[in-house]
């Protein structure tokens, strides 16, 4: 384990066992206070579905492609209730951001001839790379498209696949598991939600793991058997319980329904694993087709997600706008004012998605942390950052909190991560625990 993530880290960091907590990361120097300790590219992400419109960008590595005016067009042409976070209320709250302006005549204005956006050229994307493999996936440079073809895409790609009609069943099973749950609404959803995601997840997985397995046969020549092990590598190292056992029971089952909650779910992972399997599953990759590695996966994801986040550079363009000198700002807004009203809170909305990091996935949870995930205005992709929030030393553990509220009574946040499904054995629980 240490050695293997040795290759990962460098010189300043170290993965090694602690004795309550797993794996953790630890600071090989020392780091200063709001330091960059880890910058960290993920082993697979995939951006929401729901958050398409939101924010185009590169399906490798996340940056926004096209242009600002892309951008715009995009929010604007996405239908109102795309989102699968859907509120009511944040609904009304956008509508009194709008002042009149219909997303049909903002798309007018911006599609019309000779429309230029103004300062767009202070905010340039890269150009969008289409996929070589002629599907609908977008890339922003020849690189990412290649690294995406080799890591999971040949596979995967609907221009190319030999098994796209599974591919595309497989898929459609994953819609609509909502159907398939006849317990409450909430827990459909948050099961949905989660397969939805696994879909993504382990199709690009599976390939990855495949395609790596046939070119480490291919180059080292040897047998198959023991190339899969070795492309299996970075996944046996994550942290897994089956899914159907990690998956926390929401709050509207009646504990009594539990074992028929979980059996529910393990009947829907083996189901969605006969898709799954006639779509990639080759006689050699047997192995990572049982149910007990599937199962796995999944709850590895459960256990080990973390979120892709990219600020938008549309958000970034309207306070350029708005920080402009006054006369300047009035002549500019004569344009941009029907845009920025059309896309009410919409404007804001930036790039969301879900990722698996070899490293960050080690850092354990403190409810007093020394580090946190950051993205500085530098950090235009998907690459996870961690900043230490105080001096660390050599030799510490590196944490993060996995709750946001840090402050609550030592009960309030054992019952938080239980949710996670672990009892915290941070120092601040140990301290609070003996007090009382
Ligand atoms: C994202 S993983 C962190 C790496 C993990 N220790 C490992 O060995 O892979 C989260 C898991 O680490 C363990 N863990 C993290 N923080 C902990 C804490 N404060 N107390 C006890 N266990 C913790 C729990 O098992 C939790 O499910």
């Amino acid at each position: 384990m240490e050695e293997y993530y040795s290759q990962l880290t460098g010189a300043a960091l170290r993965v090694k066992s602690t004795a309550t907590m797993g794996k953790g990361l630890f600071a090989e120097r020392d780091f200063d206070a709001e330091e960059v300790i880890l910058i960290e590219e993920p082993l697979f992400a995939a951006q929401h579905s729901h958050n398409k419109n939101d924010a185009v960008v590169c399906g490798f590595c996340f940056r926004y492609v096209g242009s600002i005016q892309l951008q715009i067009q995009r929010k604007l042409e996405a239908p109102e209730t795309q989102s699968c976070c859907y509120h009511e209320e944040e609904d009304e709250e956008e509508d009194h951001h709008r002042h009149g302006v219909s997303s049909e005549e903002a798309l007018a204005l911006l599609k019309g001839d000779g429309f230029s956006l103004p300062h767009g050229d202070k905010f340039l994307l890269p150009e969008v790379v289409k996929c070589s493999g002629g599907c609908s996936e977008i890339y922003c440079s020849k690189s990412c498209a290649q690294r995406a073809w080799h890591d999971h895409h040949s596979l995967l790609c609907d221009g190319v696949s030999q098994h796209r009609d599974e591919l595309v069943l497989f898929k459609e099973f994953a819609d609509e598991t909502n159907d398939i749950f006849h317990l409450a609404s909430k827990v459909a959803f948050a099961c949905f939600f989660v397969l939805r995601l696994c879909f993504t997840f382990s199709v690009q997985l599976i390939a990855k793991v495949m395609l790596r397995t046939k070119k480490l046969s291919e180059s080292s020549g040897v047998t198959d058997r023991n190339a899969l092990l070795e492309a299996w590598k970075p996944f046996a190292m994550g942290e897994k319980r089956l899914w159907w056992e990690a998956v926390a029971l929401p709050d509207d089952v009646d504990p009594l329904e539990e074992a028929s909650f979980r059996s529910q779910i393990k009947e829907l992972a083996e189901a969605s694993l006969s898709q799954l399997k006639a779509a990639l599953g080759e006689p050699e990759f047997a192995p990572l087709f049982s149910l007990e590695i599937y199962g796995s996966i999944i709850g590895m994801f459960e256990l080990n997600n973390l979120d892709v986040v990219v600020a938008s550079p549309v958000e970034n363009y309207f306070l350029y706008i708005q920080d402009l000198e006054p006369a300047l700002k009035e002549q500019t807004e004569q344009i941009t004012r029907p845009l920025f009203e059309a896309l009410g809170e919409k404007y804001a909305s930036f790039c969301q998605g879900s990722g698996f990091f070899a490293l960050h996935s080690c850092i354990n949870h403190s409810c007093e942390p020394n580090a946190k995930a950051f993205k500085r205005d530098e950090d235009i992709n998907g690459n996870a950052v961690i900043i230490a929030t105080r001096k660390i030393m050599k030799g510490e553990q590196i944490f993060t909190s996995y709750i946001e509220e840090e402050d609550l009574s030592y009960t309030e946040r054992q019952a938080m991560l239980s949710d996670y499904g672990f009892a915290c054995e941070c120092t601040k629980c140990f301290r609070e625990k003996n007090q009382s």
